[in-house]
């Protein structure tokens, strides 16, 4: 059998949200390891005041193609970027580009959704699902189209706790959508994505489809190397306010799985299955669970333990606060949290600001924060049991060569090594700090220690003068205490005399 470059070489290939994280690991994987791949069609809006074209550049001239360019300088000769807004009739899409489009795109990866999990329910419908069904009628007048591979989400079924690799019956019937009188998910985003799944799998009987379910989607584990991420999203930016010391509490199972997947594996999956689905073309949809729990788990817990460790080695530029961040699954804990270590500093920031004629913005900041992280907790406090069934099929496929090109056996994952890239990451990759500066931010660091043990030592002060030297009950039992001390620092001395 054909391995997977072998598969890919001389292929067109359509896809869409390329400009996103994954969509942009897809592509640069796709021109690394299947350098014979004949056209990438990437379906790309204008945005920002930035024509397809200069998105599309800008992007390519990103550090994520390093490799690609070292081996291919002129690798973006087989990018064609076609202009589409997913959110319009028929995609946007030209008439000429559709046929284009139709007379030679070979297969097809969806990446393209809202992810965001406050998105209007309407909005999150119309790109999730309806432009998937768009999508999927254009599909069905392409020629010589192979495999449909749709990615969607381990959570659109997040309100069952074990989840097999099989689309279960949608939230609501995908016709009567508007009318839905209430999700039964914890957000737009999940419901939608489960209504997309159903959309899909309603045409499998006319195309080759596959699903592919990621987890919580984190920075590369090796290609193109370790610990490349470019978003805040999901855990990057809990872990980046962590660093930065904003972030002290949060409310998570310490035990519950930590169902991260490194970004590069579910690429590298991605790629098998779109090979796989177009080889053998499969009778009904083949869903890929694409997680860690149930093969190489790890736990919030850990995971806290790990971030910050990391950041406490390679700390962030300009941190507001040592880094010092604690899950808990108590509710009231993580209120009391929240005001004394959220709440209160940012207050008193907030005072010197004001006081110093700035404008306050650290209760700005934290309010934002609480809103991010309150979307968040539904995820990081239970967990979920996935069947991996056809991922382990999918590995048992591939020839040897390509169970390495194309890795996504996560058994080889170690965790706290992943951990401290995924950190370096954010802080290289994310928000653009050079790892040189590390000695000013150790210093930095040094210097909020010394402010704390200040602070500490002003409030032991002005405590000791409010109350004990107010009250002479509290007067005794300071004198009986500071007179305890020196009976033991006697006896101790008086003992260490007597031995020597
Ligand atoms: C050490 C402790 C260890 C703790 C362990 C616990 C960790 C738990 C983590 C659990 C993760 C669970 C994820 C579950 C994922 C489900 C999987 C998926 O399928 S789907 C994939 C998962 N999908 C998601 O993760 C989507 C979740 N995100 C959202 O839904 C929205 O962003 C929002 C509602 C959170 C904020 O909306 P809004 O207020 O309108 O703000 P905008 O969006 O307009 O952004 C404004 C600015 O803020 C930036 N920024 C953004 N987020 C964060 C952040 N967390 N932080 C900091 N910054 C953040 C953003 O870059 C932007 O910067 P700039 O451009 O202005 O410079
Ligand atoms: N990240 C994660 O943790 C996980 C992600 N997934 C799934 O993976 C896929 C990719 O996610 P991810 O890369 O993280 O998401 P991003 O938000 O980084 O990328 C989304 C992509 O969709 C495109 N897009 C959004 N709206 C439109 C539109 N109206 N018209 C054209 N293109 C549009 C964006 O283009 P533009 O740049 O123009 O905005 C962007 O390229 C999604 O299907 C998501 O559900 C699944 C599990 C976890």
């Amino acid at each position: 059998m054909a391995s997977i470059a072998d598969y890919y070489a001389g292929k067109n290939v359509l896809i869409t949200g390329a400009t996103g994280f994954m969509g942009k690991v897809l592509v640069e994987k796709l021109l690394r390891s299947c350098p014979e791949v004949r056209t990438l069609y990437l379906l790309v809006r204008p945005k920002a005041g930035q024509s397809m074209q200069e998105r599309v550049s800008d992007m390519m001239k990103c550090k994520l193609f390093d490799r690609v360019r070292e081996d291919n300088p002129d690798f973006h000769q087989k990018i064609v970027p076609i202009s589409s807004e997913l959110t319009q009739p028929a995609l946007a899409i030209s008439p000429e580009d559709v046929e284009r489009l139709t007379s030679c795109v070979n297969i097809i990866f969806h990446c393209a959704a809202t992810i965001r999990f406050d998105e209007p329910l309407k909005h999150a419908l119309q790109l999730n699902v309806i432009a998937t069904q768009q999508l999927l009628s254009l599909a069905q007048q392409m020629h010589h189209l192979q495999a449909f591979i749709h990615i969607s989400t381990a959570y659109a079924n997040c309100n069952r706790r074990h989840i097999d690799e099989i689309i279960y019956p949608p939230p609501v019937e995908p016709k009567n959508l508007l009318s839905a009188p209430e999700l039964r998910r914890p957000n737009t985003y999940t419901y939608t994505k489960a209504l997309a799944e159903c959309v899909v799998q309603r045409e499998s009987s006319k195309l080759s489809i596959g699903i592919i379910r990621p987890s919580i989607v984190g920075a590369s584990w090796q290609e193109p190397f370790p610990g490349w991420i470019d978003n805040f999203n999901g855990p990057s930016g809990v872990f980046i306010a962590a660093g930065k010391g904003i972030l002290r509490t949060m409310r998570a199972n310490n035990d519950a799985v930590a169902d991260l997947i490194p970004v590069d594996v579910v690429i590298n999956l991605t790629l098998a299955a779109g090979w796989y689905t177009a080889v053998h073309r499969p009778k009904a949809a083949l869903v890929y669970n694409c997680t860690t729990g149930g093969i190489n788990p790890f736990h919030w817990g850990e995971i806290e333990h790990h971030v910050m460790s990391s950041f406490k080695r390679n700390p962030l530029e300009q941190a507001f606060r040592r880094p010092n961040a604690n899950i808990t699954s108590n509710y009231l804990m993580n209120q009391y949290w929240v005001l004394v270590s959220h709440k209160f500093p940012a207050l008193i920031y907030d005072l010197y600001l004001r006081l110093s004629g700035q404008k306050p913005q650290m209760m700005r900041i934290f309010n934002r924060l609480h809103k991010a992280i309150g979307l968040l907790e539904y995820f990081s406090s239970q967990d979920w049991e996935w069947n991996s069934e056809n991922m382990n099929m999918l590995m048992s496929q591939l020839s040897p060569e390509d169970r390495k090109t194309f890795n996504f056996d996560v058994r080889q994952l170690n965790w706290p090594e992943y951990i401290e890239n995924y950190c370096i990451g954010t802080k290289k990759y994310v928000l653009n700090e050079d790892m040189s500066d590390i000695p000013a931010a150790r210093q930095h660091l040094r210097k909020l220690r010394n402010i704390r043990y200040t602070f500490n030592t002003l409030l032991l002060v002005f405590i000791w003068r409010v109350f004990i030297a107010r009250s002479q009950m509290a007067r005794n039992i300071w004198y009986f205490v500071v007179s305890l001390c020196f009976k033991f620092l006697s006896y101790f001395r008086a003992s260490s005399t007597l031995t020597n």
